[in-house]
């Protein structure tokens, strides 16, 4: 009977009703966990995991047993195919137990580690050492944070990560996978994704190169030449972020027209005595003005905005959560009362919106059309929320006018977030990729990491490393094992809907003055693609949105132009080399 499609439906039928009972139970457990790590509910939800995988492993055999090449209902084919997909369920129960035990470690690891100052108070990540990296312009602070952290948490995992890497390519060949990379990469549907994205890289390196260098010269003026190379790398530490992923925090010293500061946007808010829960309604405000859904009862009463006052050891990442009951959908977070994370809470909202849009499909489609869609929403409505028009219009900035200087001022605002993050964004699946193939070898993990971090970023370690470090697993994503090439691809697509969206609610002009808040057009456009979830290909639902079928960066080169301009004539009249000829990493005299 596994030529007859009417089993298959009934099949399916059985998997949807038995799913969503043990994924709820699931994501109850792990967000039990996660907003209380202790050792109870650490066991609790190892269980939990067993139970689903179980259960997808019992599924998933069944689902490959369908002969699905003459069925007509291109759904069934389609969900009978996901649901092959199983991940580390296909592993052994023993090695499943280890691998989530190893995989609760490494993330238990980053979120509890503190770095202790000699003597008194140990801080954590956030709010403390991401404030010291976000605020200090003394690079001997700057340094003790960066090595800090790295020893606190990289150091670490370095053994687990070898035990990780191979269980995870053991998982990945027992779905039918040459290694993890390539199950990852398999979400995005295409055999030429590696191509394709070394292209849209390759388009966007003269912008990465043009804000390089001239930040690397408003670095030099401020930190002096024993410290910067002109013609070289640039430190890692001085980039206002622990990873050097978003420069937005320096912003003050690289201002092409210091005489003309922005607003202070954060200060406003504390001013105006904004409190965390009052972000989020901000943010759910801006997706009911588009005609968009509201986030239901639960998130309101279930959510984790703050983090807690009672002591209790939690997961401060930032995350979204779908608890796959159709109502009940969350955000965990420590919020802090500043623009950085309101404009992080409107890209977490945008996570909620697409569970919402989506919750009456087949759980097996609950998801974005490709991960990247799922980051490129909250992100695309981020470029609304940003812009002057729109934060003006919600009473967080008073001077009405920008004149064209200040606009310069804002999209280098804007660029320090965008464009500093492409090479990075990129790097870090490539790192992992060449890792689960083997191309990476345990015995060089570190240099390897640095090798890429110097070839696309242009940044050096300021002090020395060895291979007893592991500075990879201080970044969350791979502490946490969550992809990220969805984060590299999602920085192009989010332009391109910001695109479409802004045409749609009529706006005319140039793309950085768009905000489509009210556009009941734009919200429409926005609608009909993410109740699609993952239920088509993502070409067709691309095209739906953009009319194109293409991952393009016109939209994001549009966007920029202004400020691309500018960044050439400054260079160029600065005499600037673009990238780093200079490319060894000097250590002396820093310390
Ligand atoms: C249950 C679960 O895991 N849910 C998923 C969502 C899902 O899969 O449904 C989820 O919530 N993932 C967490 C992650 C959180 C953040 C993040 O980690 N961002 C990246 C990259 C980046 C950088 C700049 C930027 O402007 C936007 C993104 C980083 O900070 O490096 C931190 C605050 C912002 C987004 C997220 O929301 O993507
Ligand atoms: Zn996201």
């Amino acid at each position: 009977e596994f030529y007859n499609e009417t089993v298959a439906k009934a099949f399916l039928q059985f998997y949807e009703h038995t799913t969503q009972v043990v994924w709820n139970e699931f994501m109850e457990a792990t967000w039990n966990y996660a907003t209380n790590i202790t050792k109870k509910n650490r066991e609790e939800m190892l269980h939990k995991d067993s139970e689903r995988s179980q259960h997808m492993l019992y599924f998933g055999t069944r689902a490959r047993l369908f002969k699905t090449s003459r069925f007509h209902d291109v759904a069934v084919k389609r969900m009978l195919s996901k649901l092959q997909n199983i991940g580390k369920a296909a592993l052994p129960q023993d090695e499943l137990w280890e691998y989530n035990k190893l995989l609760a470690y490494m993330e238990t690891t980053y979120s509890m580690a503190q770095v202790c100052l000699s003597e008194g108070p140990c801080l954590p990540l956030e709010p403390d050492l991401q404030e010291v990296m976000a605020t200090s312009r003394d690079q001997k602070e700057l340094l003790w944070a960066w090595q800090g952290w790295r020893d606190a948490v990289g150091r670490q995992l370095r053994i687990t990560f070898e035990r990780y890497v191979q269980l995870s390519n053991k998982a990945a060949k027992l779905n039918g996978y040459k290694d993890m990379g390539a199950l990852w990469r398999s979400k995005y549907e295409s055999d030429s994704l590696e191509q394709d994205l070394e292209q849209l890289y390759q388009e966007l390196q003269p912008l990465y190169l043009n804000l390089h260098a001239y930040v690397r010269r408003a670095l030099h003026r401020h930190y002096g030449p024993e410290l910067i190379d002109p013609r070289g790398p640039i430190p890692a530490h001085l980039l206002g972020n622990m990873w050097a992923q978003s420069w937005v925090n320096i912003l003050d010293l690289v201002l092409p027209f210091p005489r003309k500061p922005p607003e202070d946007i954060t200060k406003i808010m504390k001013s105006q005595h904004w409190k965390p829960s009052k972000m989020f309604e901000e943010a759910d405000k801006f997706f009911t003005s588009l005609g968009l859904l509201s986030a239901p009862p639960d998130f309101w009463k279930k959510s984790m905005m703050e983090r807690p006052a009672d002591g209790r050891e939690v997961e401060c990442h930032a995350s979204a959560w779908d608890f796959y009951n159709g109502k009940d959908f969350r955000i965990k977070k420590c919020t802090e009362v500043t623009i950085e994370d309101l404009l992080s809470i409107f890209h977490q909202m945008g996570h909620i919106q697409y569970f919402l849009q989506y919750k009456n499909l087949s759980v097996i489609f609950r998801a974005g059309a490709n991960p990247a869609f799922e980051e490129a929403v909250g992100s695309m409505i981020t470029l609304s929320a940003s812009s002057h028009k729109h934060l003006l219009n919600r009473g967080l900035l008073s001077h009405q006018r920008q004149d064209s200087e200040e606009e310069v001022n804002f999209l280098m605002g804007i660029a320090l977030e965008k464009i500093a993050f492409i090479p990075f964004a990129y790097l870090m699946d490539l790192f992992r990729w060449k890792v689960f193939d083997g191309t990476i070898r345990k015995d060089a993990y570190n240099q390897e990491w640095w090798n890429l971090r110097l070839k696309y970023q242009g940044l050096c370690p300021p002090v020395p490393r060895t291979e007893d470090d592991f500075d990879p697993g201080a970044k969350f994503h791979i502490s946490a094992s969550m992809p990220y090439i969805r984060y590299f691809i999602s920085l192009v697509l989010q332009f391109q809907f910001h695109e479409a969206l802004c045409k749609a609610s009529g706006h005319v002009g140039p793309p950085h003055r768009c905000d489509i808040y009210n556009s009941k057009m734009a919200g429409k456009l926005l609608e009909d693609i993410l109740k699609l979830g993952s239920s088509k290909p993502w070409p067709e639902v691309l095209q739906k949105i953009t009319g194109q079928t293409e991952v393009s960066t016109k939209a994001l080169m549009t966007y920029f132009k202004p400020l691309l301009n500018w960044l050439v004539t400054e260079n160029v009249r600065q005499g600037e080399i673009l990238g780093w000829p200079d490319f060894s990493c000097t250590f002396e005299g820093k310390n």
